[in-house]
């Protein structure tokens, strides 16, 4: 798992450390990791934008400089880097706020300070700001980004300094300016906003460097990764049948939007219920594709509501919600969902929107929630009491007491037709066969995006493809956490 601390916390578990430590030694754990790093992608050892120079000495390395320590981090590692041979360039982006002590470092390893970033740079270090900034970029800062891309634009590799400047650490929200990156070299803890799109996407490749900060057991976001999903997997044990599996219903589809009902069923059927119950005009299109399908009405341990109901349906997804059976509603199923009518619920509810249905659901425009995820996914999952699934760049689940995870294997090639309906089936069986809301969502939207990537192995994919998919990245999720069959054994009661 990779958990993912806001700046508070980390904070307070550097006040608490450096309280125990000679001063200026958490500053020097950080620079010492930065700059291995660095020499580790000057050497070859990274995502390769240039051909290797296979050695430290010799290379061409900015530095941009912000007012605080996270500028001190960038030019005690310059210094380090210098005393290995680098040629070293610092840009301060205000002289009189640079670190005194990494700055008198720098200089005496050899390095130079200077008025903007030379040409022909291997690598740039951003050390404009870390935690401590607030807000956009000022125009200082932004002027000295955009020297950051017109280096890396020629070839320079980019290491972003604990985050990238201009990503929000708590969100990953970026307003204005920005750094991009190749590697983001983190200290102590991963920030949520170098996990949640759009601060992930400028964070590149992160590496995280332990300076042995105490941080508490829960942490405010987490990402998933192979071991933890295969050990949220249903297996099936000798003593299972069908019904103890778990049977998912499937409220979708319509006279207009057939494939709806065939998607989720497709969806649902590679997620780990023993049967899947179907109930729609659409049952001789989901019988045609899948004839192992039930259908009509019947006892269920979970419900999936909305692919494709269109409006005339809504009636039934109301009943759904009055029933104490654990219910994921999706798509058309969410137009005018009220919250009390969630706050009444007994049972467990997932609601898996895409930006723009929660948009609709908050009241706000679809710009804010694809620049704010992590805040509208927590703000949904508090106002109806549910746990949420925000679809889209990096896939956001809350539950309602706000534990946050994130998903780390989507792919841009998911934003195509009919894949959120595999997705609401997907994670739908798996509620069915007994995982809670954030686990049987997170679960689902990891596969799920594992499934993309191997159907669409860098070219476009259809739903349908995605949810033959399943199985495969099910097995590799198993296999590469070294869990195959030793997953959680189902055996859902009362059925
Ligand atoms: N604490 C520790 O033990 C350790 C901390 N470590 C490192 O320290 C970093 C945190 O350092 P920090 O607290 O000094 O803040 P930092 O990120 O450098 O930013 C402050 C500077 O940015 C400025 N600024 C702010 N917003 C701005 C904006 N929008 N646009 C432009 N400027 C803006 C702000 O200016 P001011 O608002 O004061 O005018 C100030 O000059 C942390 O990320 C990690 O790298 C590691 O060494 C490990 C040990
Ligand atoms: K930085």
């Amino acid at each position: 798992m990779r958990s993912a601390y806001g700046v508070e916390t980390v904070r307070a578990a550097e006040r608490e450390l450096m309280a125990r430590l000679p001063d200026g030694a958490l500053m020097q754990r950080a620079a010492a990791g930065l700059a291995a790093v660095c020499a580790q992608l000057l050497r070859g050892g990274g995502p390769g934008r240039r051909p290797a120079r296979r050695k430290v000495a010799g290379a061409r390395v900015g530095v941009l400089v912000g007012g605080g320590d996270n500028g001190g981090d960038a030019l005690y590692a310059g210094a380090r880097l210098a005393r290995r041979g680098a040629g070293v360039y610092a840009v301060l982006m205000d002289a009189g706020r640079a670190h005194g002590g990494g700055l008198a470092a720098l200089l005496a390893a050899g390095g130079r300070v200077v008025e903007r970033l030379p040409e022909r740079l291997d690598l740039v270090l951003d050390g404009l700001l870390g935690i401590g900034g607030r807000g956009g970029l000022r125009p200082a800062a932004a002027a000295l980004a955009a020297q950051a891309d017109t280096a890396r634009a020629a070839g320079a590799l980019v290491v972003a300094v604990d985050l990238p400047s201009g990503v929000d650490a708590d969100t990953g929200e970026v307003a204005g300016a920005v750094v991009g990156a190749d590697v983001t070299v983190t200290f102590g803890a991963y920030k949520p906003g170098l996990l949640i799109s759009p601060g992930a996407t400028y964070a590149g490749t992160v590496r995280l460097v332990d300076i042995g900060l105490a941080l508490p057991a829960r942490p405010e976001v987490s990402a998933l990764q192979d071991a933890d999903v295969a050990g949220l997997l249903p297996v099936p044990g000798a003593e299972s049948d069908k019904y103890r599996r778990g049977v998912v219903g499937v409220l979708a589809g319509s006279g207009q939007y057939p494939g709806a009902a065939v998607l989720a069923v497709a969806g649902a059927l590679r997620g780990g219920a023993g049967a899947v119950r179907y109930v729609g005009p659409a049952d001789q299109a989901v019988l045609a594709r899948f004839p192992e399908t039930l259908i009509g009405t019947g006892r269920v341990q979970a419900w999936v509501a909305g692919p494709g109901l269109g409006d005339g349906r809504l009636a039934e997804v109301e009943r759904l919600l009055a029933s104490d059976v654990p219910l994921l509603v999706d798509a058309d199923g969410l137009r005018g969902l009220s919250p009390e009518a969630l706050r009444r619920r007994t049972a467990p509810t997932l609601l898996t929107p895409h930006a723009g249905e929660a948009a609709a659901l908050l009241g706000v425009d679809r710009a804010s929630v694809e620049a704010q995820r992590l805040r509208r996914a927590r703000e949904l999952a508090e106002r109806y009491g549910a746990t949420v699934l925000l679809k889209g760049s990096t896939t956001v689940v809350c539950d309602p007491a706000g534990q946050v995870r994130v998903n780390p294997t989507g792919t841009p090639w998911l934003a195509t037709a009919g894949s959120g309906d595999v997705l609401s089936g997907l994670a739908g069986s798996l509620l069915a066969a007994g995982l809670d809301p954030l686990d049987a969502a997170s679960a689902a939207a990891y596969l799920h995006g594992r499934a993309a990537h191997h159907a669409a192995a860098d070219a476009p994919v259809t739903a349908q493809q995605v949810a033959e998919a399943l199985p495969a990245a099910w097995r590799t999720t198993s296999e590469a956490s070294g869990a195959g069959g030793r997953a959680r054994r189902v055996g859902v009661s009362g059925t």
